[in-house]
């Protein structure tokens, strides 16, 4: 278990775990509840009928194997939820200690898989809400993996591109949350003042309302215009897709961060972004998302190749433009930071019923459960909204003597962006991961529809560490 330890005077770690408060209380009423087991249990045993009908005594014995899984599940929930403790950050720390330059690189995955049901306009949200992450956009990558291979997709992106370049000042400007157009527009009340934010709010909107239109209608054409597929070379990698399961790969730098003219209104540098859709063929299996993932760790590898990376699916968007620095006060404090391979964010629904009568809220597994588990080594690896330390996901080893190299870890690539890609797509061939161990011991595993449970399984059997943390739960108890 995770002792919980004093600061120690002459170090200022950038996190801190504090126990939850409660944790007697909840320790003397599982105790009462463990003693009315044991009262059960006792008169199960003692009370058993002996002279009476055969139905009587399978009834009875029924009952005593159901309260005897009862207690054995009983006691499993009570392990979990023994030891809960919070993290709370230091985000002024990490900043005094490092500055900008010596921050780690970020890659981030965004999945789609499907354009009918995952639609073109929410992908796009979902990337603008990661671009516009607090963090130094010079050090952003952002990969989309488009497992639908649809030209819709590729179009949204693109207006995203467009798009970006006035929403990213915007966001910096007036520290909006969050920070996907959408959702900021449903939060944001109708009312206009004459203040300067108001009136960019207003024009700002505007063309976030064209944007809507615009994909929406291509999306309902279910085909891009000729005028705009002559706008970009890109769209003529479709002229030989076969269909959705038989294609090459499309693999495209839409804003190459080295480059000088990828910059926004206000001048300032844009994250780069990628679009990929991997090569699919009929006799190769594609392993849904674990497949995906594990083609996005290798192209990234060679176009930014950063430290930590980040998923997060198109069906959610970041609502925290914070969570990176969040999460590099973990993996960078001096102390502990080196343990620790994963760091699990809560996953939170926006489109909920009134009545929450399915309990989609995950109520008791983000404000209980990860807690308890983050008190006992560490919290399982549940998908979207999780940074991962490249090496750990890739395989590596926990070692006493492994130490984060940070500065060393932001080599610079050289290569120009269309050698980039054309390296990339051998990456994410079928056929690369024949006779390796991609989808074993390297990167996400393979054959389990829970595929982020078992990698993060495998990463703790490594020997590391993770981390839970829920910035919004700042002080509640059990
Ligand atoms: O062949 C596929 C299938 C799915 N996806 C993407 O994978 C993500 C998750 O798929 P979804 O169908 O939305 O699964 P959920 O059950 O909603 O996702 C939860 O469960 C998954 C499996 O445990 C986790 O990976 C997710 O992060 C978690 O949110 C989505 O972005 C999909 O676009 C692909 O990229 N390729
Ligand atoms: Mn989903």
């Amino acid at each position: 278990m995770d002792k919980v330890e004093p600061e120690r005077k002459d170090y200022l770690p950038l996190f801190e775990t504090r126990p939850a408060r409660g944790r007697q209380q909840f320790k003397l009423f599982s105790a009462s509840i463990f003693i009315a087991i044991c009262f059960v249990l006792v008169y199960r045993v003692t009370y058993f009928p002996s002279g009476e009908a055969k139905a009587e005594r399978l009834a009875w014995l029924g009952l005593f194997l159901a309260e005897l899984w009862f207690s054995f599940y009983w006691s499993l929930t009570l392990i979990r939820r023994w030891n809960p403790v919070f993290r709370y950050t230091f985000k002024d720390r990490l900043s005094s200690r490092y500055d900008q330059e010596a921050l780690p690189d970020i890659d981030i995955f965004v999945c789609t898989a499907d354009p009918g049901i995952e639609p073109p306009i929410m992908v796009t949200n979902t990337v603008l809400s990661v671009m516009a992450y607090d963090y130094p956009p010079q050090k952003l990558s952002i990969y989309l993996s488009d497992d639908g291979c649809s030209k819709l997709t590729f179009y949204a992106l693109l207006e995203a591109v467009r798009f970006s370049k006035i929403w990213l000042p915007f966001c910096r400007k007036f520290e909006i949350e969050p920070r996907s157009p959408e959702a900021y527009y449903r939060k944001t009340a109708e009312h206009v003042g004459d203040s300067s934010m108001d009136k960019d709010l207003l024009s700002i909107k505007k063309s976030y309302e064209d944007l809507k239109i615009r994909i929406e209608t291509v999306t309902k054409l279910g085909r891009i215009p000729d005028d705009i597929r002559k706008e970009h070379k890109g769209f003529r990698e479709w002229d030989i897709v076969l269909s959705q399961h038989d294609h090459q790969t499309i693999l495209q730098i839409l804003i190459d961060g080295r480059d000088a003219n990828a910059i926004d209104i206000e001048g300032k540098v844009l994250p780069t972004l990628v679009y990929l859709s991997r090569e699919k063929r009929p006799k190769y299996h594609h392993n849904f998302k674990a497949g995906a993932m594990n083609a996005l760790i290798r192209v990234s590898s060679r176009i930014s190749n950063a430290p930590v990376i980040l998923n997060v699916d198109c069906d959610m968007y970041s609502n925290n433009p914070d969570a990176i620095r969040d999460a590099m006060c973990f993996f960078m404090d001096e102390e502990k930071g080196h343990e620790i391979a994963y760091v699990q964010y809560p996953q939170s629904f926006y489109n909920l019923s009134n009545n929450d009568l399915y309990s989609s809220s995950l109520r008791v597994i983000v404000e209980l459960e990860l807690l308890g588990f983050d008190g006992n080594g560490g919290p399982s690896y549940i998908g979207t909204g999780c940074f991962h330390r490249r090496e750990s996901l890739c395989g590596k080893k926990y070692s006493k003597e492994f130490k984060g190299e940070w500065r060393r870890a932001n080599k610079k690539i050289e290569e120009s962006a269309s050698f980039l890609e054309d390296a990339g797509k051998v990456l994410a061939s079928c056929t690369y991961e024949q006779n390796t161990d991609w989808g074993n011991e390297m990167g996400l595993k393979y054959g389990c529809p829970l595929e982020d449970i078992i990698t993060g399984l495998s990463i703790q059997c490594r020997g590391w560490r993770s981390v839970y943390f829920n910035p919004k739960t700042s002080d509640c108890s059990t």
